[in-house]
C-alpha cells in the first residue's frame, strides 16, 4: 500500500491495481473549497495518467460525511469577480472525477449533499451505507447544482424524479435513496468503503483495456439514439478487438488459466 498526498486535503492510496481517492478535510466535513478543488483535480490528473490503476474508489475520512458540497463559508467571502475566477477551478475537480478513464466507485456514508453528491454522481457506481443522506439542496441556499447535478441526476433517475429532488432540495436517507436508484448498493453500516473496494478489486481482475473501452462506450452512448449508440459501441469494440488483452484473454480461457493482462 502506498500513499501520495495532493495538497492538504486529498490523498491517493494505491494497493495493487486499485486506487483510493481520499477526501480528507474532516474539519469542514470535506466541504469543497478552492484549495480542495485543486487537490481533487491534481489527484484525478495523476490517476488518469497511471496505467496501473484499473479502478478508483472515492472515500472520505469524516465519520459523518462523505462531502457536504461547496464550501459555503469560503463562498460567502468571495467577491463576484473571485467567484467567477473560482468556477473553472472548482469545475476542473468535478470534471476530473467524471472523466477518470477507469471505473470510479463512490463509497458514501453520512452526508453527500450538493457538490458532495455531485462528486458521487460523477462516479460510475455509488455504494452507500445506512447512514448516507444524499441530495442536491442548492436551491435552498440560492444557487443551483453546479457540479453536474442537473445533467447527471436525470440520466440516473429520470427527468421528473430529478426535478422533484432538485426543486424540493430535499435530503434522501439511504433506504429511499437505494429504492430510487440514487445509490446503487446498500452496504452494512460502516462497510461502504470495504464493499466498494471489494467491487473495485473484482473490476481490476478483468481486462483493463476492455473495461476502459466499455466505460467509454457507456459514457459516450448516454443520451444518443440506439443507432448512434451502436456506432459508439462498434468504435469501442474496434479498440479492443486487436489488443494484447484480447489475445491474452482468449488464450487464458482456452488454456484454463488466469489471464496476465498486458494492459494494451
Ligand atoms: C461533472 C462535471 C460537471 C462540471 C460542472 C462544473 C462544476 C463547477 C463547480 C461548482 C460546484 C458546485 C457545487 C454545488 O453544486 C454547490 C453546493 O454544493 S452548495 C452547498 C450544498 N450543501 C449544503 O447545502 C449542505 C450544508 N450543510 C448542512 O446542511 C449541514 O451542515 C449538514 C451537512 C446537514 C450537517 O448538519 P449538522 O450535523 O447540524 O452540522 P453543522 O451544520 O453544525 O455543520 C458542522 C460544521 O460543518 C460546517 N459545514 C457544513 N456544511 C458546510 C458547507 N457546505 N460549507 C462549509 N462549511 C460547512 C458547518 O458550518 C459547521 O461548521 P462550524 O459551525 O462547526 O464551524
Amino acid at each position: 500500500m502506498s500513499e501520495q498526498r495532493y495538497g492538504e486535503w486529498v490523498a491517493v492510496r494505491k494497493d495493487g491495481f486499485v486506487a483510493e481517492l481520499v477526501l480528507d478535510r474532516p474539519k469542514a466535513m470535506n466541504a469543497v473549497s478552492s484549495e480542495m478543488a485543486r487537490c481533487i483535480t491534481a489527484a484525478c490528473a495523476a490517476l488518469s495518467e497511471d496505467r496501473d490503476v484499473r479502478a478508483v474508489v472515492l472515500t472520505s475520512t469524516h465519520e459523518r460525511a462523505f462531502c457536504v458540497g461547496a464550501d459555503l463559508k469560503e463562498r460567502n467571502s468571495l467577491s463576484d469577480a473571485e467567484m467567477l475566477r473560482h468556477r473553472p477551478v472548482s469545475r476542473a475537480a468535478y470534471t476530473g472525477v467524471l472523466e477518470l478513464p477507469m471505473p470510479a466507485i463512490a463509497a458514501v456514508h453520512g452526508y453527500a449533499l450538493g457538490g458532495g453528491f455531485e462528486l458521487a454522481l460523477s462516479c460510475d457506481v455509488i455504494v452507500a451505507d445506512p447512514t448516507a443522506v444524499v441530495g442536491l439542496p442548492e436551491v435552498s441556499v440560492g444557487v443551483i447544482p453546479g457540479g453536474g447535478g442537473t445533467q447527471l441526476l436525470p440520466r440516473r433517475v429520470g427527468a421528473a424524479r430529478a426535478a422533484e429532488l432538485i426543486f424540493s432540495a430535499r435530503r434522501v436517507a439511504a433506504a429511499e435513496a437505494h429504492r430510487l436508484g440514487l445509490v446503487d448498493r446498500l452496504a452494512a453500516e460502516g462497510e461502504d468503503r470495504a464493499e466498494a473496494l471489494e467491487l473495485a478489486r473484482g473490476i481490476a481482475a478483468n481486462s483493463p483495456v476492455g473495461v476502459r473501452a466499455a466505460k467509454k462506450a457507456l459514457r459516450l452512448g448516454q443520451g444518443l439514439d440506439l443507432r448512434a449508440g451502436l456506432e459508439v459501441e462498434d468504435a469501442a469494440w474496434r479498440t479492443v478487438a486487436f489488443s494484447g488483452d484480447r489475445a491474452e484473454g482468449v488464450a487464458a480461457f482456452n488454456e484454463k488459466r488466469s489471464p496476465n493482462w498486458p494492459g494494451e
